[in-house]
């Protein structure tokens, strides 16, 4: 099942550096690894936001929910889902 995905991320000003760039080193590393197995497989940036835009390929919500409430940087971001399904004019529905 495919989700869109939208995380805010409020990380707090007066984190201390080491452990704001060890949290992000962390998220990034989980970042990739989820998008090397096929499961994270769109991460965009928002313009002019400390905001992402993603699509997760996921088995359904209880992966979902497990892989997002398990990232390093969850505690400071607020998370938004969409499910999503096929569109009947897209041209995968129209071979
Ligand atoms: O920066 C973000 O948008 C938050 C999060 C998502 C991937 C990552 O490396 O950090």
């Amino acid at each position: 099942m495919l989700f869109h995905v939208r995380m805010d991320v409020a990380v707090p000003r007066d984190l201390d550096p080491d452990e704001r760039a060890t949290l992000l080193a962390t998220e990034k590393a989980r970042a990739l690894e989820l998008q090397r197995t096929g499961v994270w497989v769109h991460l965009w940036r928002v313009v002019g936001q400390y905001s992402n835009i993603s699509v997760f390929d996921v088995s359904g919500t209880d992966e979902l929910h497990d892989i997002l409430w398990n990232l390093p940087l969850f505690p400071f971001m607020t998370i938004s889902v969409t499910p999503l399904t096929e569109h009947p004019s897209a041209l995968s529905a129209n071979p």
